[in-house]
């Protein structure tokens, strides 16, 4: 099947599924076409899409030179789009007021754990990237999974009433286990699978090829969740050595500021996973036994808004420490993987003891 035709089947499949589009609650971003006229052609409009720009907002937080790169778009042409686009999005400063009473609608996602949401003042943030690293086994993938139901939920029940983007690099998505935690939620599970775009990216170009596919769904279907488990694994295979690092580091920006550009765009929460590699400095190692720390660098570092640290903790408990953020402290807490997804430990874990 080609791209085209996926993105159709997905069309199809989700117009019976749950999330309804249509929804006047529903104030999403503008549309690219809505820039046509003052001299602005549907061909240009075409010309931007195929290029990945699908709303206003992606034209306004542009540079005007990467529009001249937009094959067929001259530079007082971009200048035009770039210009009418600012018209409609504003772009300068606003009142701190303002901003905290914007801030203050923010929908935050639920983990499933409310011991975790707490930690998280209140879930996980849309408008944002928020990064969960940590060794293997410690329910970076389960929080994955939890999160691409809890994300159809009604907002008042924790939810973001959008459908969720799933970018795989690894080939460990199983829709059998949404299936399990739909039923925790009281989502019908067939629904709960349609409302889930799922794509296994097979190496670093495609991966970021993927977001210009995601921006477009977006802007034709409400998402509220994109999700990319996990960010780093495709580039440690496609570039190796320290000759390659800094065309890795490069591509990996881009692929960050992507991700950002549709959080913003879009209002969506942006989830990525991460793998840890062994600290080596002398300072790390005297004050922690086994240290460990995320790979990707300070790109990766400071491109995610918030960064958690995974531990493995007994049994299915694990732990989770806010490892930087704008605005909660270097706290943590316990979580558990259960069968239905993550949640708080159960009573009877405690009577293991
Ligand atoms: N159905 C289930 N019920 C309960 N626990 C489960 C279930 N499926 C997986 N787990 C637990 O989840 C853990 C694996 O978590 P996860 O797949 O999120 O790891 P990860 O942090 O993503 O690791 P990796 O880096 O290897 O992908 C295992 O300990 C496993 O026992």
């Amino acid at each position: 099947m080609s791209q085209g035709e996926v993105q159709e089947q997905y069309h199809q499949n989700s117009t019976n599924g749950e999330i309804d589009d249509d929804d006047d609650g529903f104030s999403g971003p503008l549309l690219i076409e809505r820039l046509e006229g003052n001299g602005i052609s549907s061909s240009d409009i075409k010309k931007l899409k195929s290029a990945g720009f699908h709303t206003i907002e992606s034209i306004a937080y542009t540079p005007k030179r990467n529009l001249t790169q937009v094959k067929g778009i001259s530079e007082a042409k971009a200048e035009k789009i770039s210009d009418e686009a600012a018209k409609l999005v504003p772009l300068g400063f606003t009142t701190a007021s303002e901003f905290h009473a914007r801030r203050s609608e923010l929908i935050c996602l639920t983990t499933g754990s409310k011991q975790l949401d707490t930690l998280l003042g209140g879930g996980i943030e849309t408008g944002s990237i928020t990064e969960v690293f940590g060794e293997f086994r410690t329910g970076k993938s389960q929080l994955c999974h939890t999160l691409a139901v809890t994300c159809q939920l009604p907002i008042d029940m924790g939810g973001g009433e959008g459908k969720c983007l799933y970018i795989d690099t690894e080939g460990t998505f199983r829709p059998n286990r949404l299936v399990s935690i739909a039923g925790r939620f009281g989502l019908v599970p067939g629904d709960c699978l349609d409302n889930v775009a799922y794509a296994r990216a097979y190496n670093a170009e495609h991966q970021l090829q993927l977001l210009s596919l995601a921006a477009q769904m977006m802007s034709e279907s409400r998402f509220s969740l994109l999700i990319v488990d996990s960010i780093m694994s495709l580039y440690r295979t496609d570039y190796s050595g320290r000759g390659e690092l800094s065309a890795r580091q490069t591509h990996v920006a881009k692929f960050m500021r992507t991700l950002q550009r549709l959080a913003d765009e879009f209002g969506i929460a942006v989830v990525i996973t991460n793998q840890v590699v062994a600290q080596v400095d002398g300072m790390s190692s005297m004050y922690n036994p086994d240290p460990k720390k995320p790979i990707g660098g300070n790109i990766i570092a400071h491109s995610s808004t918030t960064r958690l640290s995974f531990k493995k903790g007994r049994a299915e408990t694990r732990i989770c420490k806010i490892y930087d953020s704008p605005c909660l402290p270097e706290s943590e807490c316990v979580f558990a993987i259960y069968e239905d997804g993550i949640g708080d430990p159960r009573l009877e874990d405690d009577n293991d003891k």
